[in-house]
């Protein structure tokens, strides 16, 4: 026997109409603080991985399933280590929200704005937490989708003198500052970024160090987004060894960050302990924020576009 529901499929615009980061940031909060919890009943494995040699990338499965809201679903993302000036996509993104009694899919969903979205409102949760208390300069390097969406909530969260962009070419920096709803400024390198600035994105698809330590101001906060992979890296031995290292997921870190695994840095805390106040915010200190995604963070998003659409249709 189905389940009552009908499948529906819920495309991008409608996606980017229904998730807002009012709504999901405060939900981001509870769902990574009860991942945290000892006792936690949230479900989620490590991402599991099919490599795709031909194409050079990963087909990333991320199941999820919300415990205490009875909510089961999983991201298919496919990733790519693709050549520097390359127009194909870095990420493509689905998810299936599943039925959890029945197991049927109920709803087929755009993934792309969600992992846009999810990926940028928890940077901005590591920055509420750790970034100076007087942050004036804010950095980001890359002019990518993820670029854009940090971009957005952190203008929207936060207020800064200053933005400044950072990218592989000097156009695609130039084209994001003109996209960006307020003032811009393109920087030649990322040395000339990142010097002086308070809290910096790194948002690309390089595989070897792109920020160096000897760069970033003491006390900064650096959301490390890009680099998903063991080998992959875009912050180099220098900064991992001086900053203190927060994480979405331990567990993930050990088993997917470049940056982590390849320095020896040890983690100091994930994002939910400090939600939770059981490991302090060391806000006065430089502070790295490494980013990998996880299908907990979809499964919020995709509920809240769920609840959305319901109540639209
Ligand atoms: N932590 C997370 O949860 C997530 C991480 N990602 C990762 O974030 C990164 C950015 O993703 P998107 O913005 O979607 O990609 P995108 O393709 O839209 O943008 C990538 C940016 O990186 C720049 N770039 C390319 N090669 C470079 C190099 N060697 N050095 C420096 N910059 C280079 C490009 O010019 C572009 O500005 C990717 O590595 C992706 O895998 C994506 C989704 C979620
Ligand atoms: O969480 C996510 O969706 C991804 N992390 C790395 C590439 C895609």
């Amino acid at each position: 026997m189905d389940s009552p529901m009908i499948l529906v499929v819920i495309g991008k615009n409608e996606v980017e109409e229904f998730l807002h980061y009012k709504d999901l940031i405060p939900r981001l909060e509870v769902a990574l603080g009860e991942f945290s919890k000892p006792d936690r009943e949230d479900i989620q494995p490590v991402r599991c991985t099919v490599p795709l040699q031909r194409y050079n990338g990963f087909l990333g499965l991320m199941p999820a399933y919300l415990a205490h809201e009875d909510f089961l679903c999983t991201k298919m993302v496919c990733f790519y280590k693709r050549e520097s000036g390359s127009n194909l996509p870095s990420t493509r993104a689905t998810v299936l929200l599943i039925d959890p009694e029945y197991g049927n899919v109920n709803a087929v969903m755009d993934g792309d704005v969600i992992t846009a979205k999810r990926t940028a409102a928890v940077s901005a949760i590591s920055a509420k937490l750790l970034m100076p208390a007087k942050s004036e300069v804010f950095t980001i390097l890359g002019s990518g989708h993820q670029a854009l969406s940090h971009y957005n909530v952190f203008t929207e969260t936060f207020s800064f003198k200053q933005v400044r962009v950072w990218s592989w070419r000097r156009e695609s920096s130039e084209r994001f500052a003109q996209a960006a709803l307020g003032p811009v400024t393109v920087c030649e390198s990322v040395e000339e970024a990142v010097n002086g600035a308070d809290v910096i994105v790194t948002a690309t698809r390089a595989t070897e160090p792109v920020l160096f330590g000897q760069w970033v101001k003491p006390g900064a906060h650096v959301a490390a987004v890009g680099a998903c992979r063991p080998d992959w890296r875009e912050l180099d031995d220098v900064l991992m060894s001086k900053a203190e290292v927060y994480v979405d997921s331990r567990e993930g870190a050990a088993a997917e960050s470049g940056e982590v695994i390849l320095s020896g840095a040890k983690v100091f805390a994930e994002l939910g302990e400090v939600l939770n106040g059981t490991r302090p915010a060391q806000r006065e200190k430089t502070t790295v924020f490494k980013s990998l995604g996880m299908g907990i963070q979809d499964a919020v998003a995709a509920k809240l576009v769920f609840e959305q659409w319901k109540r639209h249709h």
